[in-house]
């Protein structure tokens, strides 16, 4: 195991009774990632998460948080914004994050002016003194975020942290994570929606069933998939080097047919281009599509719906 990582698992599984929740899972997640932890609902991506918060334990396997074992001792390096958000209700936003602060070990001096500064940058300084319960759900939501990075953690855990925020506080979040990272920070984040995934991972675990379907950047995600094109020739691309499928797509205007083409798999755009002229093929369209992690998504785990 390196304990140069941020965090690492090595063949953890967790059975409930019969049931597998989290199958033989091992991956490493590098100092100062941006790593995603994908999969549909059901996946394992809490329970993976839980273990190594340590509110639940692996059946078996280990888990190693910025090279210790889960426990209590890490919560000073640690953010953790749960999956079910959770705060006292008649305690103020501001007691909220001093208090996290608090088991976090910090002073109290430092957990309020931090705290301040937090509220402050997420459009919460009028309700510093309101009460969680007097707040909306986003903004108790923005509440708990505060309370997770409150100690400038090392290592930021997420779990579903976009879901029931609106599309500006989505955004005010994927900024966070930025500075979180900027700052040093290694941030693992769960989450079903692929766009965030895409616009801010450096790496990324695809979990389906429990178990690893996919580890790897973006652009090794897609390439899982066979690249595609449409390109408008005077003849069919089908036998030309590299091309599985050459379909024609409408009619062909003045001799000129547009065609939808999918290249066999390691075969590049690039190459298809040079096959083309060398053979002396007329193009007058070439636009390759690049695969979008969905797309990769709904490849490896199968169904619409677990991309949902
Ligand atoms: N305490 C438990 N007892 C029994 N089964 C459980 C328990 N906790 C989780 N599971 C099961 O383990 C599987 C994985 O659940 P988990 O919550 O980790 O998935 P998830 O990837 O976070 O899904 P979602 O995106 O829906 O939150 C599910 O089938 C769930 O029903």
């Amino acid at each position: 195991m390196q304990t140069a990582d941020a965090l690492v698992l090595d063949r953890v599984t967790k059975k409930y009774g019969d049931f597998t929740a989290v199958d033989d899972l091992s991956f490493a997640v590098h100092p100062g990632e941006v790593f995603g932890f994908l999969g549909g609902n059901g996946a394992g991506k809490t329970t993976s998460l839980r273990m190594v918060l340590d509110i639940i334990r692996p059946t078996s396997g280990s888990i190693s948080v910025l090279g210790r074992a889960p426990g209590r001792e890490n919560a000073p390096f640690l953010g953790f914004l749960p999956e079910e958000r959770g705060l006292y209700r008649t305690m103020s936003a501001i007691d909220t994050i001093v208090y996290f602060g608090r088991l976090k070990g910090m002073s109290p001096g430092d957990a309020r002016t931090e705290g301040l500064a937090l509220l402050d940058r997420f459009g919460l300084s009028a309700n510093t003194k309101s009460t969680v319960g007097q707040l909306s759900k986003g903004m108790a939501q923005k509440v708990q975020l505060a309370t997770a990075v409150v100690n400038s953690p090392q290592l930021l855990i997420l779990d579903e942290p976009f879901s029931g925020l609106d599309p500006v506080n989505q955004g005010l979040l994927e900024d966070e994570i930025r500075r979180a990272s900027d700052k040093g920070a290694t941030v693992v984040f769960s989450t079903h929606v692929m766009q965030h995934a895409e616009r801010l991972c450096d790496r990324l675990l695809l979990l389906d069933r429990g178990a690893k379907k996919f580890e790897g950047n973006l652009d090794e995600a897609r390439a899982l998939l066979p690249a595609r094109l449409v390109v408008t020739a005077r003849h069919s691309l089908a036998g030309v080097a590299g091309v599985a499928d050459c379909r024609a797509q409408g009619q062909p205007v003045d001799g000129w047919q547009d065609y939808a083409v999918t290249l066999k798999p390691g075969a590049s755009a690039g190459d298809l281009l040079e096959h083309c002229s060398a053979g002396g093929i007329a193009l007058r369209r070439f636009e390759e599509h690049r695969a979008s992690l969905h797309d990769v998504f709904l490849h490896m785990v199968g169904t619409e719906e677990s991309a949902k």
